[in-house]
Formats: structure tokens, C-alpha cells, sequence
């Protein structure tokens, strides 16, 4: 035979073997396929994949184990949406599961953060951490910054917005707000992305840096590692926008950091009359004087400019994402729309009062039913919708799979949030009033189940001033306007680490 007949013969096998396997599955919602495994089902459904792969779990009674293609990184990996499961990894076996070796290299722009640390390393600084972010002082600074930032940017903004009657990107506008706000609480200044005016939005290549990072860390997750390595190091197509992205953050970051690490005078003198607000407490300042005292950090600088990259990526885009989301639920809602301002009026208002000066824990803490809006939203739309694990020691699931070692482990938080088990068949429905109880009490669902925060000893650190920043300015939002969805905008969610809407949130916004 000659060379030409044999390609045609290994071809026409290669046809026959795919007939097969195509004709056995056609049924079945995802194929493994030879050589390239299940790869193109991910890539078709790349558009939709949270939603894809809420109805594959769904198909498979909540985990499924995915085959990647021979011979690259896309190693396999089990998918899971049972809550036992999470339980089971999250808590019950927690110390068989850390986020593994893949997940550094993907994750590299997280450098030694919290978001990346495993084990000893992890638990030193989630107690420190956890010191400064549950302190009183932080708390306090916190609800005065965001109240100063809602009255001076965001409600004045919104104002002029309405008067203007233009149509804005709230989700946009969120981003600003929310990115602005983190940076005074880490470095005690205001950038002010979002400004008071409706025509006067700066370009923001910081948060669009942030945007190109998540992106690029999505596709290091099915792009071949040699691919993707690979153009790293040519510097070539989206590895080398990721580049820039950082350089980019890096340089915003360790300028906030060298300001704000000078002294009084010495920034007096720096800011050449410019004035910016200064919050007296804030974290960049507390984390130097807790971490300068760590004769083991070598490289101060380093640590400090990655843990501030780690705060405000978990802090900035979840919050606005959450927020975005909770806007366009209620403003396609208007009963539930109705029943806020309702609440609002009965607890937060007498006559004199002006709301956000209002806007106090305690009074807070009788928004029960904006409450159960906003878990609501974050239960459908996770700001993180999907978080991975890896296993150390062989180990079995209580869904009854085996996990072998250094398996990889992917459990959906979007898919969680839509699993009949949990939520019932209405679960596709917003409806907070799933949030309270018979007596008027918000109801505690537990954290494997409403899993947005995490679950576990590696839960959110943030969970608590998330949910209440998220109330302050909801409240003040809803109080103060009517938000219309531009029509014919189509709201989708885009497939990225942080769940953002796809073409923004187009709306008109109204005086009440
Ligand atoms: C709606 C808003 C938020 C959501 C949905 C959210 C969700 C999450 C999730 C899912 C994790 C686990 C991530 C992982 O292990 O890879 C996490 C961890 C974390 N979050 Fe949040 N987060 C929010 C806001 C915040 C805020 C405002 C902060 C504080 C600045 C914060 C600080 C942290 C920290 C420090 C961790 C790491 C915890 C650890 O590894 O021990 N988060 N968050």
C-alpha cells in the first residue's frame, strides 16, 4: 500500500469510530470523544456554559465527571452541584482539599494574597485578615465612607442622570462606585472613577484591566496549557493584553501604595494641593504596621501589593455584580419593587429625616424583606460562579464518587442556586419572601447551600459589609429613583470568573 492509501484507511476508521460514538451518543447531552475528549461541547457552549452546565448537572442528578483531551492540562475533573458534596469539600473534609497546583499557575496575577495561599500560609493570613476586617474601626469607617460616597457621588450622579433623561450603564456605574469605595477603604483615598457628573465619566483603564484579567484567566481554565504558556511567552494575543492588564493594575496599585505609605506631611506635599478625601482609617495602613512586625516577609513590598490586588478583587466586582443584578431583578419586579419602598418607609423615615444619614446597621437590620431581595439575587446570579478544589489524599464523595489524588474538583454556584433539591420547583422564580419566615425573621439557610459566599473555614471574609453596603445603597438607590431597563436591552450573563452582564445594564433612570 502506499503512504496516501494508508492516511485514507487511518482516516476512513478514524470516520467510522466517530459514527459510532456519535450514534451511541445522540442522546446524551455531552460526548466524549476521542482524543479531544468532552473540549467541544465546552467550546460550543461558551456563550451559555453556566446555564449549560446547570442543565447537565441536572441531567446527571448534580455532579458529572468531565474527560478533557489526551495529553494537555485540561486534565479531568469532576463537576458538582450536590450541596453534600460541597458540604463534604468545603467543610466536613476540608483539610483533603486545597486549591492545587493548576490553580496558582492560573491564577498567578493573585501572587501570594490570601485568594492564593493553601494551608499554613492560607491560615496566617486569614486570621490577620480577619482581625481588620471584623474590627470595630473598620466597621465604623466602612458605613461613614460609603454614606459620604452615596450622598456626594452616586445620588447626585443619578440625578443628574434622570434630569438629562439619557440612557447609562448602571452596571457600569456600579463598577466605578464599588471600585472607588474599596480603594478608600484599603488606601484611604478616593480615585473617583465615579464623579458627580452624568458628562464627566474618566476613561477607567484600571477596572477594564481587572475585566481583562478575569477574561484571560477563564480561558487559561480550557485552553491547553502549552498554548496558553506559549503565548506568554511570545507575548502574543491575549496572554499579552493579560500582561499590560497587570502592569497596568501594578502601577495603579503600587502608586496608591507608596502615597499612602509616606507620611503626613510628605503626602501633604506630594498631593500639591489637590484634594482628595482622606479616610483616617484604612486597611493598607493597619496591614503595615501588623505585617512590617513579620520578621518572615521578606518581600514587604511584594506582600502588600498583592494582598491590596486580592481585597479589591474580591471586594470591588462581587459587589457591584451582586448590585447590578439585585437592579435589574427588581426593576423587571414591580411588586417586589412596591414592597421595598414600602419597608423603607415604615422603618427608616419620620418626616425630618434624611434617608442615608438613616442608613444605619440598626436600622438596617429591619429591611427584612430588601434582605431576602438581595440573597434572592445572589443565590440566581453568584457573583463567583464557580470555585475549584483539588484533592490531596484518594477520598469519596458523598454522592458516592470516587476522588482519586490530585483529582480536580469544580462545584457551580450558579448551578447551585438552581437546583430543584434545594430551592424547590419554583426555583427559577425571584421571590424574596423565600427568605422569611412565618414570624417576619429572616430564615438562616446554610452556607453549603446558599453557597455565594463560599462555605466553610474558607468562606467570604467580606460577607457581612457586603451585604450591608449592597443594603445601603439599594435602599438609597430604590428610595430616590425609578429604574426602567431600556427596552429591547438584552440581559445576559457573561462567562467569566466574576459574573457581570454581558452588554452592561442599559437604563433610563426617573426621579420618584
Ligand atoms: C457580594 C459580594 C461578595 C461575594 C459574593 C463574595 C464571594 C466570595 C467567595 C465565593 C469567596 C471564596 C473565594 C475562593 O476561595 O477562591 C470569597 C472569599 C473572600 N472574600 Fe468575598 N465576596 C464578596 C465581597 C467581599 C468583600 C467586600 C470583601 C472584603 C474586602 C471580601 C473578602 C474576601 C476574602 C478576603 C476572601 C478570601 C477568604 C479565604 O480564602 O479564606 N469579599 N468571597
Amino acid at each position: 500500500m502506499t503512504l496516501f492509501q494508508y492516511i485514507t484507511l487511518f482516516v476512513a476508521i478514524l470516520l467510522v469510530i466517530f459514527y459510532y460514538i456519535w450514534r451511541r451518543n445522540q442522546n446524551v447531552l455531552v460526548t466524549n470523544w476521542p482524543i479531544i475528549g468532552m473540549l467541544p461541547f465546552v467550546l460550543h457552549n461558551q456563550s451559555n456554559l453556566h446555564d449549560f452546565v446547570t442543565l447537565g448537572l441536572k441531567l446527571c442528578r448534580g455532579t458529572f465527571h468531565f474527560k478533557g483531551p489526551w495529553f494537555t492540562n485540561i486534565a479531568n475533573f469532576i463537576l458538582t452541584s450536590d450541596h453534600l458534596n460541597v458540604h463534604h469539600i468545603t467543610s466536613k473534609n476540608f483539610s483533603n482539599y486545597g486549591k492545587g497546583t493548576d490553580f496558582h499557575e492560573i491564577f498567578d496575577v493573585l501572587g501570594v494574597g490570601i485568594l492564593n495561599l493553601d494551608f499554613e500560609e492560607w491560615k496566617q493570613e486569614r486570621t490577620l485578615l480577619h482581625s481588620l476586617l471584623k474590627g470595630k474601626s473598620f466597621e465604623i469607617s466602612f458605613q461613614q465612607n460609603i454614606q459620604k460616597k452615596l450622598e456626594n457621588f452616586l445620588l447626585r450622579f443619578l440625578d443628574h442622570a434622570s434630569k438629562s433623561v439619557q440612557v447609562l450603564d448602571l452596571q457600569d456605574i456600579l463598577e466605578r462606585f464599588t471600585f472607588d469605595i474599596t480603594c478608600i477603604l484599603l488606601f484611604g483615598f478616593d480615585p473617583r472613577f465615579l464623579p458627580y457628573k452624568f458628562n464627566e465619566l474618566p476613561e477607567i483603564a484600571h477596572v477594564k484591566a481587572i475585566s481583562i484579567i478575569e477574561d484571560t484567566i477563564l480561558s487559561r481554565h480550557y485552553i491547553p496549557k502549552y498554548f496558553w504558556k506559549l503565548q506568554k511567552w511570545l507575548q502574543i494575543g491575549q496572554e499579552k493584553k493579560y500582561k499590560v492588564a497587570q502592569e497596568n493594575l501594578h502601577q495603579f496599585l503600587s502608586k496608591c501604595i507608596t502615597y499612602y505609605s509616606k507620611g503626613d506631611e510628605e503626602r501633604r506635599r506630594l498631593r500639591n494641593g489637590e484634594d482628595f478625601d482622606e479616610s483616617h482609617f484604612y486597611l493598607l495602613k493597619a496591614l503595615m504596621k501588623e505585617g512590617l512586625g513579620n520578621e518572615e516577609m521578606v518581600e514587604i513590598d511584594k506582600y502588600i501589593r498583592d494582598t491590596a490586588f486580592n481585597l479589591l478583587a474580591a471586594g470591588s466586582g462581587t459587589v457591584s455584580s451582586g448590585l447590578s443584578w439585585f437592579s435589574w431583578l427588581v426593576s423587571t419586579h414591580f411588586i417586589v419593587e412596591a414592597k421595598i419602598i414600602q419597608e423603607i418607609k415604615d422603618n427608616c423615615l419620620s418626616h425630618e429625616d434624611n434617608l442615608v444619614t438613616n442608613l444605619r446597621v440598626e436600622k438596617l437590620n429591619k429591611l427584612v424583606y430588601l434582605h431576602g431581595a438581595i440573597c434572592e439575587a445572589l443565590r440566581l446570579y453568584p457573583p463567583v460562579p464557580f470555585q475549584h478544589k483539588c484533592a490531596i489524599k484518594a477520598d469519596i464523595l458523598p454522592s458516592g464518587d470516587y476522588v482519586k489524588p490530585n483529582t480536580k474538583l469544580i462545584y457551580s454556584l450558579y448551578a447551585m442556586g438552581r437546583m430543584k433539591q434545594i430551592w424547590g420547583k419554583d426555583r427559577f422564580e425571584f421571590k424574596p419572601e423565600r427568605w422569611i419566615s412565618d414570624k417576619g425573621h429572616i430564615l438562616h439557610v446554610p452556607s453549603c447551600k446558599f453557597i455565594a459566599f463560599n462555605a466553610g473555614p474558607r468562606s467570604c471574609l467580606g460577607k457581612d459589609i457586603s451585604i450591608v453596603q449592597m443594603k445601603m445603597v439599594a435602599a438609597a438607590m430604590l428610595w430616590k429613583f425609578h429604574i426602567q431597563v431600556v427596552e429591547g436591552h438584552s440581559v445576559t450573563p457573561r462567562v467569566s470568573i466574576v459574573l457581570r452582564m454581558e452588554h452592561g445594564f442599559k437604563v433610563k433612570v426617573s426621579k420618584r
